[in-house]
């Protein structure tokens, strides 16, 4: 009978989960170099904790990884996968990971994906690497994630186009960009397209309250010559109706006409701009090397431009984005009347 030979080389495998990411691909590049200097045998899960359960995955080697650091999306596939809210898919995912000999384990993905990595921690005692990736920026613990940069310019791409032709028509714009429950992809873009208002539910305590000042400013703004575009940047889930909705009530206050659009999942996509390459790069070999020292359940992350590590058990805890949304609105309001 042939038996299961234990591989004589570390055993170490990555996942990409959750929404993908630009530079998703930039780091298993990474990581797969690194773990391959240093010896390991290295392999890939197909979608995620998906492939985890269902033993899918391929091997890792130069040529797999050759001239993918520029594309998005990634190699590896992605995925929601609903049978890591029970314990069955969990222990599923475990098991393979006993059968396949695999001593480290790097997830790449958002804070569910984290949270994902922690319930796999309680039946799995190997090492868990996590790498940021997602375009929200909406994990605790790491001032970047991957793929927040080039989401940022692909919705500013976006923003530019739409205001040329709000200008030509002096109409008012609302345009919706991702970002889950989080602001940051608005406020980035707004601040870099010289929006005239960002809307997020951070800076929102009381919404009929907020939405009774903004018409009042945009009627009092639509009676003066400047600005004779204006744009609204929103971040999707800020208000408890939709953007067309909004664009319908500043219409019917203001006179002018408001249009909108969903920016939507462009931003997802695209070649990761060089700040979502490097620091995929970074991240990915820094999580090779807390391997190399018997690190487990961290992520890697970055803060204050320092590569840190940082418990997964605290990377879902939402205290950042409220104070650190509305400082940098502060930073960025001109508050002009001309
Ligand atoms: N509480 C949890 N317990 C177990 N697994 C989870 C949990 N939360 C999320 N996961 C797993 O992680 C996957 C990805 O999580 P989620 O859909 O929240 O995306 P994410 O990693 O936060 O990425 P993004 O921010 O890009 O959406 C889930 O589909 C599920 O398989
Ligand atoms: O691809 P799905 O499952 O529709 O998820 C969309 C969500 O994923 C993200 O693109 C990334 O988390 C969010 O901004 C958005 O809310």
């Amino acid at each position: 009978m042939p038996q299961n030979k234990k591989p004589v080389k570390q055993r170490l495998a990555i996942i990409t989960s959750g929404g993908d990411a630009p530079g998703m691909n930039a780091s298993i590049r990474a990581i797969t170099l690194k773990a391959l200097q240093n010896g390991y045998d290295v392999i890939g899960f197909i979608a995620g904790f998906h492939g985890l359960i269902n033993a899918e995955f391929i091997q890792l080697d130069l040529k797999s990884v050759d001239n993918i650091i520029h594309k998005g999306g990634t190699i590896l596939k992605t995925a929601r996968c609903k049978d890591m809210f029970n314990e069955q898919g969990v222990k599923k995912a475990s098991c393979t990971l006993n059968n396949l000999d695999i001593e480290s384990l790097i997830v790449i993905g958002g804070d569910g994906s984290f949270k994902g990595a922690q319930a796999l921690s309680e039946y799995w005692h190997g090492q868990i690497i996590g790498i940021p990736g997602t375009i929200d920026n909406d994990i605790n613990g790491t001032d970047q994630t991957i793929g927040f940069w080039t989401a940022i310019d692909t919705a500013l791409d976006c923003i530019d186009k739409i205001r040329d032709t709000a200008d030509a028509f002096d109409r008012i714009f609302v345009i919706e960009v991702m970002g889950r429950d989080c602001g940051f992809i608005a406020m980035e873009s707004g601040i870099a397209s010289g929006a005239q208002q960002i809307i997020c539910h951070e800076l929102i305590s009381d919404e009929a309250d907020f939405i009774q000042q903004l018409l009042i400013s945009i009627k009092k703004a639509s009676k003066q010559s400047y600005p004779q575009s204006y744009v609204i940047v929103v971040a999707e889930n800020a208000l408890s109706f939709s953007t067309a909705e909004l664009a319908k009530k500043i219409s019917e206050y203001t006179q002018v006409d408001t249009r909108s659009a969903i920016l939507g999942y462009v931003q997802r996509g695209g070649a990761p701009v060089a700040m979502d390459r490097v620091l995929a790069t970074q991240l990915g070999i820094k999580a090779v090397e807390a391997i190399n020292k018997q690190k487990r359940n961290l992520m890697i992350g970055m803060s204050k431009g320092e590569i840190i590590t940082f418990p997964l058990s605290q990377t879902g805890l939402k205290n950042k984005t409220n104070k650190d949304l509305i400082k940098r609105l502060e930073q960025f309001s001109f508050n002009l009347t001309i």
